[in-house]
């Protein structure tokens, strides 16, 4: 370890993100009755221009009537590059409740659009006396939000999770597919006649988690856009929590279970996490750094392994 420790990301349950058009003030119950730890109401491109303040007027109100119980309540801002964004802070931060924890600022590209979101919010919060501070959250999704990653991750305390947005992301990049996240049919390499898939999202995730995971920030695996694929969505959730993602989010909510079900370490992985502490607790008991488990080697290092899945699974089971 460097002398600079690494931060701990927030010890909170992320393992899905729902997001509902702020245009559909009939989906935020179902939403708020869901199993999705974090809420997404959004105001971005899942709203049309058209529907813009009636949107943040719902959501305004929504905040406060409605029970969203003990999930994380986020609101997707429009992004810096429209008319749009500076009326969303200001009123939700002038008109919504406490209840509000998060805001999601989509597309961002370089730490100066954090400080600027952050300067609007610290100035209405201090104005309007807003006891509870406002989080934020950052969705990666261009050419140049991938290439600031990690001044990004370390633009504002108030960050705590950051996303890859697959759609945007394969726009910004001029990658030749319609597809949101998942196997891309293209993307292959071919041996003896044999085709052998590759991950198009693989490198862009591991930047993100790499960047989240030195600043203390929640890295988290973005939308997959084909709702009737659950092996897809499955298969790209598994790849994420391999990577070090903590969830992914859901567009749909039949995408809700799954994502839960990937990113809860299983009885399995606990039970093996277990046992590595314990096959280390007793090689340390006789003076030795490392020792076999199941035939392989096990050793200091394996501690921190374990220990990440016994920590996730015990946060998920407390909260
Ligand atoms: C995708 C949808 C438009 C589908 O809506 P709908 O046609 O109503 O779906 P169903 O008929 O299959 O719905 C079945 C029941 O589930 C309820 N429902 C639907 N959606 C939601 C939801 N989001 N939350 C809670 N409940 C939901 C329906 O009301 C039905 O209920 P019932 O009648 O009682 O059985 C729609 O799901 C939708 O709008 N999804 C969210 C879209 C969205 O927010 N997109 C933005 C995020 S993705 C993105 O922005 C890309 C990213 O930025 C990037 O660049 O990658
Ligand atoms: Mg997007």
């Amino acid at each position: 370890m460097s002398f600079r420790i690494q931060p701990p990301a927030p010890a909170r349950p992320n393992r899905c993100q729902l997001f509902g058009p702020g245009s559909r003030p009939a989906l935020f119950e179902k939403m708020a009755a869901s199993a999705a730890d974090v809420i997404n109401l959004d105001l971005e491109d899942s709203v049309a221009p058209t529907d813009k303040d009636a949107a943040r007027a719902n959501i305004i109100a929504a905040i406060s009537d409605v029970d969203w119980g003990n999930k994380t309540l986020s609101v997707r801002i429009n992004g810096l590059d429209t008319p749009y964004w500076y009326r969303d802070v200001v009123d939700l931060m002038e008109q919504a409740g406490e209840r509000l924890d998060q805001i999601m600022i989509p597309k961002v590209g370089c730490a100066a659009d954090i400080y600027a979101v952050d300067a609007l919010v610290t100035a209405i919060e201090t104005a309007k006396g807003r006891a509870k501070k406002i989080n934020f959250e950052v969705i990666i999704e261009s050419a140049a939000g991938i290439a600031h990653v990690e001044e990004i991750a370390a633009a504002s305390p108030r960050l705590v999770a950051m996303s890859l947005g697959a759609a945007d992301f394969a726009a910004s990049m001029g990658m030749a597919t319609t597809g949101i996240g998942g196997t891309q049919e293209n993307y292959y390499m071919l041996r003896e006649g044999a085709k052998y898939w590759s991950d198009p999202w693989h490198w862009a995730q591991a930047a993100i988690v790499a960047a989240c995971r030195t600043h203390g920030v929640l890295p988290v695996d973005g939308p997959f856009g084909d709702f009737s694929d659950d092996e897809g969505y499955r298969a790209q959730a598994l790849r994420s929590a391999t990577l070090g993602m903590v969830g992914k989010w859901a567009i749909h909510p039949k995408q809700i279970a799954l994502a839960n079900e990937v990113f809860t370490p299983s009885e399995a992985a606990v039970t093996e996490a277990r046992e590595i502490l314990a096959a280390m607790e007793e090689a340390k008991a006789k003076g030795e750094g490392a020792t076999v488990y199941k035939g392989r080697l096990v050793d200091i290092a394996s501690i921190k392994q374990a220990e990440v899945i016994v920590r996730q699974s015990e946060m998920i089971a407390n909260s």
